[in-house]
Protein backbone atom coordinates (compact mmCIF):
# COMPACT_ATOMS: atom_id res chain seq x y z
CA UNK A 1 0.00 0.00 0.00
CA UNK A 2 1.35 3.28 -1.19
CA UNK A 3 0.80 6.37 1.90
CA UNK A 4 1.44 9.04 -1.03
CA UNK A 5 -1.47 8.81 -3.26
CA UNK A 6 -3.52 10.98 -5.43
CA UNK A 7 -7.12 11.39 -4.23
CA UNK A 8 -9.84 13.93 -5.94
CA UNK A 9 -6.74 15.03 -7.84
CA UNK A 10 -4.32 16.25 -4.97
CA UNK A 11 -1.37 14.17 -3.62
CA UNK A 12 -1.98 13.04 0.17
CA UNK A 13 -0.07 11.64 2.78
CA UNK A 14 -1.92 9.13 4.58
CA UNK A 15 -5.08 10.82 5.22
CA UNK A 16 -3.78 14.38 4.37
CA UNK A 17 -4.00 16.76 1.87
CA UNK A 18 -0.47 17.74 0.49
CA UNK A 19 -1.84 21.24 -0.76
CA UNK A 20 -3.19 22.07 3.01
CA UNK A 21 -0.29 20.95 4.61
CA UNK A 22 1.58 23.57 2.16
CA UNK A 23 -0.32 26.15 2.76
CA UNK A 24 -0.63 25.81 6.58
CA UNK A 25 3.36 25.18 7.57
CA UNK A 26 4.85 26.94 4.12
CA UNK A 27 7.03 26.00 1.63
CA UNK A 28 9.71 24.33 1.63
CA UNK A 29 8.63 21.71 3.80
CA UNK A 30 9.46 17.65 4.42
CA UNK A 31 6.43 15.38 4.88
CA UNK A 32 6.80 12.08 6.31
CA UNK A 33 4.38 9.67 6.97
CA UNK A 34 4.28 7.33 9.75
CA UNK A 35 3.05 4.58 8.25
CA UNK A 36 5.20 3.66 5.66
CA UNK A 37 8.37 4.15 8.32
CA UNK A 38 6.50 1.36 9.82
CA UNK A 39 5.66 -0.87 7.05
CA UNK A 40 9.62 -0.46 5.84
CA UNK A 41 11.08 -1.21 9.05
CA UNK A 42 8.40 -3.97 9.88
CA UNK A 43 9.34 -5.95 6.04
CA UNK A 44 12.88 -5.30 6.26
CA UNK A 45 13.00 -6.63 9.98
CA UNK A 46 10.51 -9.78 9.28
CA UNK A 47 12.45 -10.77 6.37
CA UNK A 48 15.20 -10.67 8.71
CA UNK A 49 13.96 -11.93 11.80
CA UNK A 50 11.92 -15.13 10.13
CA UNK A 51 14.85 -16.83 8.80
CA UNK A 52 15.87 -19.46 11.24
CA UNK A 53 19.74 -19.46 10.33
CA UNK A 54 19.85 -16.16 11.38
CA UNK A 55 18.98 -16.39 15.21
CA UNK A 56 21.68 -16.85 18.03
CA UNK A 57 22.99 -19.11 19.53
CA UNK A 58 20.94 -18.19 22.63
CA UNK A 59 17.82 -17.89 19.88
CA UNK A 60 18.20 -13.81 19.50
CA UNK A 61 17.04 -12.28 16.56
CA UNK A 62 19.22 -9.72 14.43
CA UNK A 63 19.41 -6.26 15.91
CA UNK A 64 17.61 -4.15 13.36
CA UNK A 65 19.78 -0.82 14.05
CA UNK A 66 18.27 1.53 11.93
CA UNK A 67 20.79 4.28 10.46
CA UNK A 68 19.99 7.60 12.42
CA UNK A 69 22.23 9.46 9.66
CA UNK A 70 19.31 8.63 7.17
CA UNK A 71 16.76 10.80 9.06
CA UNK A 72 17.44 11.49 12.30
CA UNK A 73 14.12 13.83 13.50
CA UNK A 74 13.45 12.63 17.01
CA UNK A 75 9.80 11.64 16.31
CA UNK A 76 11.11 9.54 12.93
CA UNK A 77 13.19 8.33 15.61
CA UNK A 78 10.36 7.95 17.94
CA UNK A 79 8.37 5.75 15.72
CA UNK A 80 10.97 3.36 14.93
CA UNK A 81 12.20 2.98 18.44
CA UNK A 82 7.97 2.07 18.83
CA UNK A 83 8.54 -0.96 16.34
CA UNK A 84 11.81 -1.98 17.88
CA UNK A 85 14.68 -0.55 16.52
CA UNK A 86 18.08 -0.39 17.84
CA UNK A 87 20.17 2.60 16.37
CA UNK A 88 23.09 2.34 14.14
CA UNK A 89 24.87 6.03 15.62
CA UNK A 90 28.26 8.44 14.06
CA UNK A 91 28.07 10.70 16.43
CA UNK A 92 27.28 11.77 20.30
CA UNK A 93 24.64 13.86 19.18
CA UNK A 94 22.89 10.59 17.68
CA UNK A 95 23.49 8.71 20.10
CA UNK A 96 21.88 11.31 22.81
CA UNK A 97 19.06 11.37 19.82
CA UNK A 98 18.39 8.10 19.78
CA UNK A 99 18.18 7.74 23.29
CA UNK A 100 15.78 10.69 24.01
CA UNK A 101 13.65 8.99 21.34
CA UNK A 102 13.21 5.16 23.19
CA UNK A 103 15.97 3.21 22.21
CA UNK A 104 17.78 1.15 24.66
CA UNK A 105 21.25 1.58 24.79
CA UNK A 106 21.42 -1.81 24.37
CA UNK A 107 20.22 -1.75 20.79
CA UNK A 108 22.93 1.43 19.99
CA UNK A 109 25.79 0.21 17.82
CA UNK A 110 28.50 3.48 17.37
CA UNK A 111 30.65 3.64 13.78
CA UNK A 112 32.76 5.97 12.60
CA UNK A 113 36.19 6.71 11.76
CA UNK A 114 36.71 9.90 13.70
CA UNK A 115 35.46 9.28 17.24
CA UNK A 116 36.75 11.35 20.07
CA UNK A 117 37.69 10.42 23.61
CA UNK A 118 34.72 12.47 24.98
CA UNK A 119 32.23 10.51 22.55
CA UNK A 120 33.89 7.10 23.15
CA UNK A 121 33.26 7.89 26.90
CA UNK A 122 29.94 9.10 26.69
CA UNK A 123 29.10 5.57 24.41
CA UNK A 124 30.63 3.76 27.44
CA UNK A 125 28.93 5.07 29.95
CA UNK A 126 25.91 4.91 28.39
CA UNK A 127 26.46 0.82 28.11
CA UNK A 128 25.65 0.88 24.64
CA UNK A 129 26.05 -2.46 22.44
CA UNK A 130 29.05 -2.40 20.63
CA UNK A 131 31.56 -0.03 19.08
CA UNK A 132 32.44 -0.96 15.70
CA UNK A 133 36.49 0.20 16.32
CA UNK A 134 37.65 0.99 12.82
CA UNK A 135 41.29 1.89 13.22
CA UNK A 136 44.43 0.27 15.59
CA UNK A 137 44.54 4.45 17.02
CA UNK A 138 41.38 4.05 17.80
CA UNK A 139 41.18 1.14 19.93
CA UNK A 140 44.42 1.95 21.23
CA UNK A 141 42.33 5.79 22.93
CA UNK A 142 39.18 3.67 22.89
CA UNK A 143 41.31 1.09 25.49
CA UNK A 144 42.50 3.84 27.19
CA UNK A 145 39.60 6.04 27.70
CA UNK A 146 37.70 2.46 29.00
CA UNK A 147 40.54 1.97 31.07
CA UNK A 148 40.22 5.48 32.63
CA UNK A 149 36.32 5.27 33.37
CA UNK A 150 37.20 1.03 35.08
CA UNK A 151 34.67 0.06 31.89
CA UNK A 152 35.08 -2.69 29.49
CA UNK A 153 34.22 -1.49 26.03
CA UNK A 154 32.35 -3.99 23.96
CA UNK A 155 33.84 -3.72 20.45
CA UNK A 156 33.44 -5.55 16.97
CA UNK A 157 36.00 -4.47 14.61
CA UNK A 158 34.87 -2.87 11.19
CA UNK A 159 36.83 -4.77 8.19
CA UNK A 160 37.61 -3.45 4.56
CA UNK A 161 36.27 -5.88 2.66
CA UNK A 162 37.91 -4.29 -0.36
CA UNK A 163 34.21 -4.85 -1.84
CA UNK A 164 32.79 -1.85 -2.71
CA UNK A 165 29.34 -1.07 -4.11
CA UNK A 166 26.89 2.00 -4.08
CA UNK A 167 25.04 4.12 -6.48
CA UNK A 168 28.12 6.59 -6.80
CA UNK A 169 31.45 6.85 -5.94
CA UNK A 170 31.05 9.14 -2.85
CA UNK A 171 28.88 6.71 -1.09
CA UNK A 172 31.20 3.36 -1.66
CA UNK A 173 32.72 2.45 1.65
CA UNK A 174 33.77 -1.11 1.15
CA UNK A 175 37.16 -0.22 -1.75
CA UNK A 176 40.65 -0.95 -0.45
CA UNK A 177 41.64 2.89 -0.73
CA UNK A 178 37.90 4.18 1.05
CA UNK A 179 38.64 5.84 4.45
CA UNK A 180 36.53 2.69 6.76
CA UNK A 181 37.62 0.47 8.51
CA UNK A 182 40.63 -1.76 8.25
CA UNK A 183 41.82 -4.63 6.27
CA UNK A 184 41.09 -8.22 6.82
CA UNK A 185 45.04 -8.87 8.10
CA UNK A 186 45.27 -5.84 10.16
CA UNK A 187 41.59 -6.66 11.82
CA UNK A 188 43.02 -10.22 13.10
CA UNK A 189 46.22 -8.83 14.66
CA UNK A 190 44.17 -6.20 16.02
CA UNK A 191 41.33 -8.97 17.27
CA UNK A 192 43.88 -11.25 18.95
CA UNK A 193 45.32 -8.04 20.67
CA UNK A 194 41.86 -6.18 21.94
CA UNK A 195 41.78 -9.66 23.38
CA UNK A 196 44.59 -9.66 25.54
CA UNK A 197 43.10 -6.33 26.52
CA UNK A 198 41.73 -6.27 29.67
CA UNK A 199 40.01 -2.58 28.60
CA UNK A 200 38.40 -4.63 25.84
CA UNK A 201 35.60 -7.06 24.62
CA UNK A 202 36.20 -8.01 21.22
CA UNK A 203 32.74 -9.34 20.60
CA UNK A 204 32.75 -10.05 16.36
CA UNK A 205 33.15 -8.08 13.28
CA UNK A 206 31.27 -5.54 11.06
CA UNK A 207 31.80 -4.13 7.70
CA UNK A 208 29.54 -1.83 5.36
CA UNK A 209 30.53 -1.57 1.76
CA UNK A 210 28.36 1.61 0.38
CA UNK A 211 25.25 2.63 0.27
CA UNK A 212 22.03 2.37 -2.69
CA UNK A 213 23.37 -0.90 -3.42
CA UNK A 214 20.98 -1.89 -6.25
CA UNK A 215 23.01 -5.95 -6.68
CA UNK A 216 23.03 -8.61 -4.17
CA UNK A 217 26.34 -9.51 -6.03
CA UNK A 218 28.87 -7.38 -4.13
CA UNK A 219 27.37 -7.90 -0.70
CA UNK A 220 27.45 -11.84 -1.08
CA UNK A 221 30.80 -11.28 -2.11
CA UNK A 222 32.02 -9.39 1.14
CA UNK A 223 29.36 -11.40 3.38
CA UNK A 224 31.44 -14.71 2.35
CA UNK A 225 34.48 -13.19 3.17
CA UNK A 226 33.46 -11.87 6.40
CA UNK A 227 32.39 -15.46 7.65
CA UNK A 228 35.91 -16.89 6.05
CA UNK A 229 37.22 -14.06 9.16
CA UNK A 230 35.31 -15.40 11.19
CA UNK A 231 36.22 -18.41 10.76
CA UNK A 232 39.91 -17.76 10.73
CA UNK A 233 39.78 -15.74 14.09
CA UNK A 234 38.05 -18.44 16.09
CA UNK A 235 40.94 -21.23 14.02
CA UNK A 236 43.10 -18.74 16.30
CA UNK A 237 41.25 -19.43 19.28
CA UNK A 238 39.40 -16.43 19.41
CA UNK A 239 35.81 -16.41 20.29
CA UNK A 240 33.58 -14.41 17.89
CA UNK A 241 29.92 -13.64 19.20
CA UNK A 242 28.55 -11.12 16.99
CA UNK A 243 28.58 -10.21 13.05
CA UNK A 244 27.58 -6.84 12.00
CA UNK A 245 26.68 -6.61 8.16
CA UNK A 246 25.77 -3.13 7.88
CA UNK A 247 23.19 -1.08 5.93
CA UNK A 248 23.30 0.01 2.24
CA UNK A 249 20.59 -1.98 0.42
CA UNK A 250 19.19 0.67 -2.39
CA UNK A 251 15.81 1.72 -2.54
CA UNK A 252 13.99 2.27 -5.61
CA UNK A 253 14.50 5.68 -6.71
CA UNK A 254 11.99 6.19 -9.88
CA UNK A 255 13.80 5.97 -13.09
CA UNK A 256 16.65 3.67 -11.71
CA UNK A 257 17.13 0.07 -11.64
CA UNK A 258 14.72 -1.75 -9.43
CA UNK A 259 16.76 -2.89 -6.23
CA UNK A 260 16.56 -6.94 -4.52
CA UNK A 261 13.19 -6.99 -2.21
CA UNK A 262 14.50 -7.55 1.80
CA UNK A 263 13.04 -10.73 1.34
CA UNK A 264 15.93 -11.93 -1.16
CA UNK A 265 18.32 -10.25 1.08
CA UNK A 266 17.66 -12.15 3.61
CA UNK A 267 17.47 -14.76 1.74
CA UNK A 268 21.56 -14.57 0.77
CA UNK A 269 22.12 -13.47 3.63
CA UNK A 270 21.48 -17.09 5.20
CA UNK A 271 22.80 -18.90 2.77
CA UNK A 272 25.94 -16.88 2.45
CA UNK A 273 26.56 -16.51 6.19
CA UNK A 274 23.40 -18.35 8.24
CA UNK A 275 23.92 -20.44 10.75
CA UNK A 276 27.49 -19.02 12.24
CA UNK A 277 26.87 -19.46 15.83
CA UNK A 278 26.31 -15.29 16.01
CA UNK A 279 24.25 -12.59 17.09
CA UNK A 280 23.65 -10.73 13.82
CA UNK A 281 23.10 -6.69 13.22
CA UNK A 282 22.18 -5.24 10.59
CA UNK A 283 22.15 -0.95 9.91
CA UNK A 284 19.06 -0.31 7.44
CA UNK A 285 18.95 3.80 6.70
CA UNK A 286 17.46 4.76 3.16
CA UNK A 287 15.51 1.70 3.32
CA UNK A 288 13.81 2.74 5.97
CA UNK A 289 13.52 6.28 5.31
CA UNK A 290 13.47 7.08 1.56
CA UNK A 291 10.41 6.80 0.51
CA UNK A 292 8.95 7.41 3.26
CA UNK A 293 9.28 11.25 2.95
CA UNK A 294 8.53 14.00 0.25
CA UNK A 295 9.81 17.47 -0.12
CA UNK A 296 7.17 20.14 -1.30
CA UNK A 297 8.06 22.93 -2.96
CA UNK A 298 6.48 26.06 -4.72
CA UNK A 299 7.11 27.69 -8.00
CA UNK A 300 8.23 30.99 -7.42
CA UNK A 301 8.32 31.92 -11.49
CA UNK A 302 8.96 30.33 -14.98
CA UNK A 303 11.97 31.91 -16.67
CA UNK A 304 12.04 31.23 -20.53
CA UNK A 305 14.97 32.31 -22.33
CA UNK A 306 13.69 34.76 -25.17
CA UNK A 307 16.67 33.07 -27.17
CA UNK A 308 16.79 29.80 -26.87
CA UNK A 309 13.29 29.00 -25.52
CA UNK A 310 14.96 26.65 -22.45
CA UNK A 311 12.70 26.88 -19.53
CA UNK A 312 13.49 27.12 -16.07
CA UNK A 313 10.83 26.05 -12.95
CA UNK A 314 12.32 28.03 -10.33
CA UNK A 315 11.28 27.08 -7.04
CA UNK A 316 11.46 27.55 -3.09
CA UNK A 317 13.18 24.47 -2.29
CA UNK A 318 16.94 24.80 -3.43
CA UNK A 319 20.39 22.43 -2.95
CA UNK A 320 20.40 23.55 0.77
CA UNK A 321 17.15 21.86 1.53
CA UNK A 322 18.01 18.63 -0.64
CA UNK A 323 21.59 18.35 -1.94
CA UNK A 324 21.44 14.73 -3.46
CA UNK A 325 21.21 16.25 -6.75
CA UNK A 326 23.96 18.73 -6.46
CA UNK A 327 26.26 16.20 -4.84
CA UNK A 328 25.69 13.15 -6.24
CA UNK A 329 23.60 13.53 -9.40
CA UNK A 330 20.83 11.89 -7.48
CA UNK A 331 17.49 11.80 -9.70
CA UNK A 332 14.50 12.43 -7.68
CA UNK A 333 11.23 12.29 -9.17
CA UNK A 334 9.08 15.52 -9.33
CA UNK A 335 5.09 15.08 -9.06
CA UNK A 336 2.56 17.76 -9.03
CA UNK A 337 0.72 18.07 -6.09
CA UNK A 338 -2.58 18.64 -7.70
CA UNK A 339 -2.83 16.85 -10.87
CA UNK A 340 -3.20 19.11 -14.09
CA UNK A 341 -6.13 18.91 -15.87
CA UNK A 342 -4.26 19.22 -18.70
CA UNK A 343 -2.31 16.43 -20.16
CA UNK A 344 0.57 18.99 -21.80
CA UNK A 345 3.66 18.40 -20.85
CA UNK A 346 6.77 21.01 -20.64
CA UNK A 347 10.41 20.69 -20.47
CA UNK A 348 11.93 22.49 -17.48
CA UNK A 349 15.44 22.77 -15.88
CA UNK A 350 13.89 22.74 -11.96
CA UNK A 351 16.60 25.28 -10.07
CA UNK A 352 16.16 26.80 -6.34
CA UNK A 353 17.17 29.93 -5.62
CA UNK A 354 20.82 29.45 -4.53
CA UNK A 355 23.37 31.23 -6.51
CA UNK A 356 25.40 28.13 -7.46
CA UNK A 357 24.62 26.58 -11.05
CA UNK A 358 24.84 23.47 -8.98
CA UNK A 359 21.13 24.03 -7.21
CA UNK A 360 19.86 22.64 -10.05
CA UNK A 361 17.65 19.41 -9.49
CA UNK A 362 17.07 18.52 -12.67
CA UNK A 363 17.86 19.37 -16.30
CA UNK A 364 15.65 18.81 -19.60
CA UNK A 365 12.60 16.83 -17.60
CA UNK A 366 9.71 16.61 -19.03
CA UNK A 367 6.71 17.43 -16.37
CA UNK A 368 3.22 18.53 -16.34
CA UNK A 369 2.99 22.29 -17.25
CA UNK A 370 3.84 24.18 -14.32
CA UNK A 371 3.25 27.94 -13.61
CA UNK A 372 4.43 30.27 -10.43
CA UNK A 373 2.47 29.66 -7.33
CA UNK A 374 1.85 25.53 -8.40
CA UNK A 375 3.14 22.84 -5.64
CA UNK A 376 5.42 20.11 -6.56
CA UNK A 377 7.03 17.56 -4.74
CA UNK A 378 10.64 15.48 -4.66
CA UNK A 379 9.93 12.39 -3.97
CA UNK A 380 11.57 9.82 -2.03
CA UNK A 381 13.77 12.24 -0.21
CA UNK A 382 12.95 10.92 3.24
CA UNK A 383 16.35 9.63 3.53
CA UNK A 384 19.39 12.03 3.32
CA UNK A 385 17.20 15.18 2.85
CA UNK A 386 16.34 16.66 5.69
CA UNK A 387 19.33 15.81 7.63
CA UNK A 388 21.81 16.80 4.99
CA UNK A 389 20.02 20.61 5.14
CA UNK A 390 22.38 23.95 5.72
CA UNK A 391 21.61 27.56 5.81
CA UNK A 392 23.66 28.74 2.84
CA UNK A 393 22.62 31.48 1.15
CA UNK A 394 21.56 32.24 4.84
CA UNK A 395 18.26 30.64 4.34
CA UNK A 396 16.46 28.89 7.21
CA UNK A 397 16.40 24.99 7.56
CA UNK A 398 13.05 23.79 5.77
CA UNK A 399 10.71 22.55 8.88
CA UNK A 400 9.47 18.99 9.20
CA UNK A 401 6.03 17.49 9.30
CA UNK A 402 4.84 13.91 10.12
CA UNK A 403 1.49 12.41 9.26
CA UNK A 404 -0.27 9.62 11.12
CA UNK A 405 -3.98 8.84 8.96
CA UNK A 406 -5.12 11.94 9.06
CA UNK A 407 -3.29 13.68 11.55
CA UNK A 408 -0.52 15.61 11.36
CA UNK A 409 2.38 17.98 13.70
CA UNK A 410 5.32 19.91 12.86
CA UNK A 411 8.10 17.88 14.53
CA UNK A 412 10.59 20.68 13.81
CA UNK A 413 9.61 23.98 12.79
CA UNK A 414 10.99 26.42 10.60
CA UNK A 415 13.23 28.08 12.32
CA UNK A 416 12.53 32.57 12.37
CA UNK A 417 15.12 34.52 11.11
CA UNK A 418 15.84 35.90 14.36
CA UNK A 419 16.43 32.23 15.67
CA UNK A 420 18.66 31.92 12.61
CA UNK A 421 20.85 34.95 13.25
CA UNK A 422 20.45 35.29 17.44
CA UNK A 423 23.99 33.49 17.64
CA UNK A 424 25.70 35.59 15.11
CA UNK A 425 26.19 38.78 16.63
CA UNK A 426 29.25 40.16 17.50
CA UNK A 427 29.82 41.17 21.00
CA UNK A 428 29.81 44.85 22.06
CA UNK A 429 33.38 44.27 23.68
CA UNK A 430 34.80 42.91 20.60
CA UNK A 431 34.22 46.20 18.73
CA UNK A 432 36.50 49.06 18.15
CA UNK A 433 36.24 50.98 21.60
CA UNK A 434 34.64 54.27 19.55
CA UNK A 435 32.07 51.69 18.29
CA UNK A 436 30.70 50.52 21.32
CA UNK A 437 27.20 50.94 22.53
CA UNK A 438 28.63 51.67 25.73
CA UNK A 439 31.32 54.16 24.57
C1 LIG B 1 28.33 2.10 8.88
C2 LIG B 1 27.08 2.42 8.14
N1 LIG B 1 25.97 1.74 8.44
C3 LIG B 1 24.80 1.98 7.83
C4 LIG B 1 24.71 2.94 6.84
C5 LIG B 1 23.37 3.14 6.21
O1 LIG B 1 23.39 2.97 4.86
P1 LIG B 1 22.03 2.97 4.06
O2 LIG B 1 21.30 4.21 4.37
O3 LIG B 1 22.47 2.91 2.65
O4 LIG B 1 21.27 1.75 4.48
C6 LIG B 1 25.84 3.66 6.48
C7 LIG B 1 25.80 4.63 5.35
O5 LIG B 1 26.25 4.27 4.24
C8 LIG B 1 27.06 3.41 7.15
O6 LIG B 1 28.16 4.10 6.85
N1 LIG C 1 24.19 10.89 1.85
C1 LIG C 1 24.19 9.79 0.91
C2 LIG C 1 24.25 8.46 1.58
C3 LIG C 1 25.37 8.33 2.56
C4 LIG C 1 25.37 7.03 3.22
C5 LIG C 1 26.01 7.10 4.57
N2 LIG C 1 27.24 6.40 4.71
C6 LIG C 1 23.01 9.91 -0.04
O1 LIG C 1 22.29 10.88 0.05
O2 LIG C 1 22.82 9.11 -0.90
Amino acid sequence: MNHFEYKNGEMHVEGVAVRELAERVGTPLYLYSSATLERHFQVFSQALWSKEALQSPKGEAPLIAYATKANSNLAVLQTLAEQGAGADTVSEGEIRKALMAGVAPEKIVFSGVGKTNDEMAFALKTGIYQINVESRPELERLSHVAGSLGLVAPIVIRINPGVGAGGHSKITTGGAKDKFGVSAAEAIALYGQAASDPNIAPMGIACHIGSQISDLTPMQAAFSKMKGWVQELRANGLSVERLDLGGGLGVPYFNQPEPPSPADFAQMVALTVGNLGVRYTFEPGRLIAANAGILVSRVIHVHERADSGQKFLVVDAAMNDLIRPAMYDAYHDIRPVCEPKDTKKGTYDVVGPVCETGDTFTRGRDLPVMKAGDLMAFMSAGAYGAVMGSEYNSRPLAPEVLVRDDKWAVVRPRPSYEDMMNQEVLPDWFRPRNMRASA
